[in-house]
């Protein structure tokens, strides 16, 4: 018999997913994990560090007083850096305790080092300084994550040029700086530096933001980071930097179009990469892609059937979110009892303000030729919205025009991506306009845009049939 019926290699949101579920199931489980702590990304260099700063960055910025009390608020006090990493620094280590005693409550066993597959059932775990151990096992999850792409272009190593890992070892806030990337990440962070009153300029090949958003959201979100003061140069990309050993003198960029920049510090997200190397998934005849990442069907498994492989480390959407669901779809699925996974993924974008969306974009409804119609409400006219100053607000929903079953839902603003459940739920559920109109909403807040938006979609319905 083998020692375990799951090997998960890596403890990220969809190793820790995975392994609590098969141990639910009653089945032997282990984590291997090459770091000295737990949670991957999400909790120890992206997710919750990120969304932690971007709190902090709110709060010493005064950003959300900003303009509601007839006073100058901004820039409460000047920022160092401990100010502004410190809460970081006490989420991240709440989330590996969490996530210790989440394994150690379902009877996980935890294994530190460096795993790979000796052969398709046995997983050999390597630590410096102990033996090796090899771990025989019915079934293996690989839940490797994926680690920020380094262009040669950049000196990485110097302090003041950082990937997203590093940008969380940060010495100094920087005086100005240039965030090379227009992704989640980039728009992310160039957002929470801004607000710190930072100039920062955001350089992106593409010629829009964040291209998968509805296209007037994407409009939305750029105009209001600019007005929060990032430079965007879209369409361009760097072609010389120049990083002068000096640290008092500054980092130049030149951009395409010959612009030149001077900043003291420099962001690079513009990928990422799939951590599969030294896995020995080759050699299984398990398939990658171009980025390293592992092919999958539906169901996880790889070209391998009992292997799978969730996360980061399949590629897109590469989310802490979808990845924990993939993994508990995978593992159910291992252990015979299938299920499919959600047919409608949210997507919540941390940015200044907030993004979120669920569902269809009018482009793609568009495309498909399929008969909507769009509601919008402000939140400058809900009451919620003038309370608390978030005027530019705006929820938008796509209902079909026939059956007016709801298609998509998009917010922008404050607590976007908490007021985009009322929608996703919805659109999972499969209902219509007549729910938003028979449910009766706390008063005041924002999620009665909810309401707003239907019955300006049931107005215009209501026009056209006339
Ligand atoms: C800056 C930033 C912000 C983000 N913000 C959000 C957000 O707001 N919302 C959201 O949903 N997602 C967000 N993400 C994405 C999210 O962090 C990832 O999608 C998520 O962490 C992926 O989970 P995972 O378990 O697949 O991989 P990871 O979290 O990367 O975990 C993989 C683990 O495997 C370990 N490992 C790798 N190779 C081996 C090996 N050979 N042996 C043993 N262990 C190994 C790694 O050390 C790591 O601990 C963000 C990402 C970044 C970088
Ligand atoms: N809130 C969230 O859900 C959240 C937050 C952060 C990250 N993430 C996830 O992390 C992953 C990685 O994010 P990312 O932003 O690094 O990658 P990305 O691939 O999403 O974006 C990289 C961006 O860099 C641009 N780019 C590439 N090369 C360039 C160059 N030489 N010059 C200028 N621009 C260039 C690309 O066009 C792209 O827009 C994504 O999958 C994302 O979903 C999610």
């Amino acid at each position: 018999m083998a020692d375990f019926d799951l090997v998960v290699i890596g403890s990220g949101p969809a190793g820790e997913q995975g392994a609590v579920q098969a141990a639910r199931l009653g089945k032997r489980v282990v984590v291997v994990e090459r770091e000295p702590v737990l949670g991957g990304t999400a909790a120890n260099t992206g997710t919750l560090p990120s969304k932690t700063l971007r709190e902090t960055a709110l709060y010493l910025s005064g950003y959300r007083a900003r303009g509601l009390y007839g006073v100058e608020s901004s820039l409460r006090r000047e920022a160092t850096v401990s100010d502004f990493l410190y809460r970081e620094r006490r989420v991240k280590e709440q989330e590996r305790l969490r996530i210790a005693q989440n394994l150690q409550r379902h009877g996980v066993e935890v294994i530190q080092g460096k795993g790979a597959l000796a052969d398709a059932h046995t997983v050999v775990v390597r630590a410096e300084g102990l033996p090796e151990r090899r771990l025989t096992t019915h079934h293996v999850l690989i839940a490797t994550g994926s680690t920020p792409f380094r262009p040669p272009l950049y000196p990485f190593g110097d302090p003041r040029v950082h990937d997203s890992d590093e940008i969380l070892d940060l010495h100094a806030l920087p005086s100005a700086m240039v965030v090379v990337g227009g992704g989640v990440i980039g728009c992310e962070y160039a957002c929470m530096f801004a607000a710190l009153g930072i100039p920062v300029t955001l350089v992106e090949v593409k010629k829009e933001l964040l291209s998968f958003l509805d296209d007037e959201f994407s409009a939305l979100l750029g105009q209001r980071m600019e007005a929060l003061g990032v430079r965007m140069r879209f369409g361009h990309t760097v072609e010389t930097v120049q990083v002068p050993e000096q640290q008092s003198e500054p980092i130049r960029l030149t951009i395409s179009g010959g612009e030149q920049l001077e900043v003291d510090q420099v962001l690079v997200a513009s990928g990422r990469s799939a951590n599969t190397a030294g896995l020995g998934l080759e050699t299984l005849g398990v398939k990658l892609g171009a980025r390293g990442q592992v092919e999958v069907g539906r169901t996880y498994q790889t070209s391998v059937p009992h292997i799978y492989a969730v996360g980061d480390v399949i590629g897109f959407p590469a989310l802490a979110s979808t990845s924990m669901e993939q993994a508990r779809v995978a593992v159910l699925h291992a252990f015979g009892d299938p299920h499919t996974p959600s047919p409608v993924l949210p997507y919540g974008i941390y940015t200044i303000p907030e993004v979120s969306m669920a569902g269809e974009t009018e482009e793609g409804l568009r495309t498909r030729g399929v008969p909507y119609v769009a509601g919008r409400a402000s939140f400058s006219t809900n009451p919620r919205g003038q309370i608390i100053g978030e005027t530019h607000g705006l929820l938008k929903l796509l209902f079909h025009r026939e059956s007016q079953k709801l298609l998509g839902v998009h917010v922008l603003g404050e607590q976007a991506s908490e007021l985009v459940h009322v929608g996703l739920t919805a659109l999972v559920a499969g209902a219509g306009a007549s729910l938003f109109v028979e449910t009766c909403f706390n008063y005041p807040t924002l999620s009665e845009t909810y309401k707003a938006a239907t019955y300006d979609a049931l107005h215009q319905l209501k026009a056209w049939t006339r």
